[in-house]
């Protein structure tokens, strides 16, 4: 058995990974937590990310950090995603997504060369990319693809040709009916498959993307996916008949003192003295993550919704959120209204935040990170998905694991109404204990899996072990 902690005795079985994450917030956060995971195990580590994410994160080499008081062997790389550093991508989705669509590929693969030399034996990339099964196999890398969202969105994009046999995907008119049929998922409604699945439209530069990611990751050694098997185990076992796939989560920043490690796009503002003037649970976190555009309108029914609650919060409003063109979405006496009651701030430490004792529910677009956060802190969610797998994500939270509640009943509609109205029944309702009841038992579901006989534990190890025989048996010395 090779002793990973000590290389040089059997370096042929040492790893060294390359983790390359899709450039997006939601995408870096969990990759950076698994890349000092992994290095935590003894496995050598390159982190790449882009020049445009390196310049925005603004701090240098974001692991020298946890590299001196740690010593872990997490090597840094930065490389082009084929667009200039000053270009606006929140503003040019489409361009952007078509660089990393067309042109990424060719920056990553001359990364790729210059680094062989120094004993890259191991490719974990985002599934999300369409080229990591090719070049893993043009440099001889073992293939391992991570996935950042949920089982269960996993295996509906793994499942498309279901979906479109069946009529409910890429057709004229897709049947609105129960989809029953995908292996290991339980009945589940068009409407609560992510977004994508749903757009008649399918030519767009995000379904070319899924379409040909989905193609590749067929082709992939190892799956590796930010969930735990106590909350998909029957989509996992499923998934897992046909590619080996390990739940590892949840992969969060816990541990807020050690993981010094700055992952933000935007600077974050401290809140801390403010929320330590407020009551316990009084205070609602709200933030839609780092991706998705609210309209105007909709922006300006939640802040009516949020003034008619008299609720404390904290609000993320992002400078792109409607738009990088458009500078103050909030309606302009919202501040003064507000008084000492809440506080807008363009971007933070979610986890510090979340952490507060002040906090006492989050109205969140539901982005997995996000809910795996939530969950950790034992916050309630109140629940305003927008696109992508955050429509899927509230199906889990609020119809499964009952450990939230919709902003909306009517998801095409936001009144301010109906905003005050949930707003308080999260915070101050009487269903809000037993939502507090659920979440800490899902809590404890996700504290087990990290304990060492638990399941994510288990399955990292499997991983790793899988990882080193195929290692071995490429270099011909299994
Ligand atoms: O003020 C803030 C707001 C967010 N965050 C962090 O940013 C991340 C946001 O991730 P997530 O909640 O998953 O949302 P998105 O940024 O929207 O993430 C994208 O990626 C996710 C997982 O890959 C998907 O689930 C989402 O739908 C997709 O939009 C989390 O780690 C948060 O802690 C901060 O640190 N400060």
């Amino acid at each position: 058995m090779a002793d990973v902690k000590n290389p040089n005795n059997h370096h042929h079985h040492h790893l060294h990974a390359l983790l390359i994450p899709y450039p997006f917030q939601g995408h870096v956060n969990p990759f950076v937590h698994l890349a000092i995971k992994l290095a935590s195990q003894g496995i050598t580590v390159t982190f790449v990310n882009t020049h445009y994410n390196h310049h925005q994160i603004n701090s240098g080499d974001i692991f020298a950090g946890v590299r001196s008081e740690s010593g872990l062997d997490i090597r840094y790389a930065t490389v082009s995603d084929g667009l200039p550093i000053g270009f606006d991508r929140s503003l040019n989705h489409d361009q952007y997504q078509s660089s990393l669509l067309h042109v990424f590929s060719a920056h990553v693969e001359e990364l790729v060369a210059s680094l062989v030399g120094e004993g890259v034996n191991v490719m974990i990339a985002d599934t999300f990319f369409v080229w990591p099964s090719v070049v893993a196999r043009k440099f001889g890398l073992v293939c391992v693809s991570f996935w950042t969202e949920a089982a269960l969105v996993f295996s509906l994009y793994y499942h498309m040709d279901l979906l479109r046999i069946h009529g409910h995907f890429g057709a004229q008119e897709t049947r609105g009916d129960l989809i029953d049929y995908i292996p290991g998922v339980e009945a589940i409604n068009p409407k609560d498959t992510a977004s994508y699945l749903q757009e008649t439209d399918i030519s767009s530069v995000v379904h070319q993307i899924i379409f040909k990611a989905f193609e590749d990751v067929k082709k992939v050694d190892f799956v590796l996916c930010n969930t735990i098997h106590q909350f998909e185990s029957k989509t996992i076992q499923a998934l897992n008949s046909k590619i080996p796939f390990y739940a590892i989560g949840p992969i969060i920043p816990f541990n807020l003192q050690t993981g010094s490690v700055t992952t933000s796009l935007w600077s974050e503002s401290d809140c801390t003295q403010w929320l330590n003037t407020k009551p316990a649970g009084s205070v609602l976190y709200i933030s839609f993550g780092s991706y998705a555009h609210v309209t105007k309108k909709d922006l300006v029914e939640i802040a009516h919704g949020i003034l008619k609650s008299k609720v404390n919060f904290v609000w993320v409003v992002r400078p792109d959120i409607v738009s990088s063109d458009e500078n103050n979405p909030l309606p302009e006496s919202f501040e003064s209204e507000a008084g000492d009651r809440g506080i807008v701030i363009p971007w933070c430490c979610q986890m510090t935040v979340l952490s507060h004792r002040s906090i006492g529910g989050f109205l969140t677009h539901c982005g997995w990170n996000s809910i795996l956060e939530s969950i950790w802190c034992e916050v309630p969610l109140l629940c305003f998905p927008l696109l992508t797998d955050q429509v899927t994500n509230r199906k889990l939270v609020v119809d499964d694991w009952e450990i939230g509640m919709n902003l909306c009943e009517d998801r095409g509609f936001v009144g301010r109404d109906e905003v005050r109205m949930s707003i308080d029944r999260l915070m101050c309702g009487n269903s809000r204990e037993e939502v507090k009841e659920s979440i800490g038992r899902v809590k404890m579901s996700l504290e087990g899996a990290l304990r060492c006989s638990g399941s994510s534990e288990r399955n990292l190890g499997l991983f790793i072990n899988g990882l080193r025989a195929k290692v071995g048996l490429s270099n011909g010395k299994a």
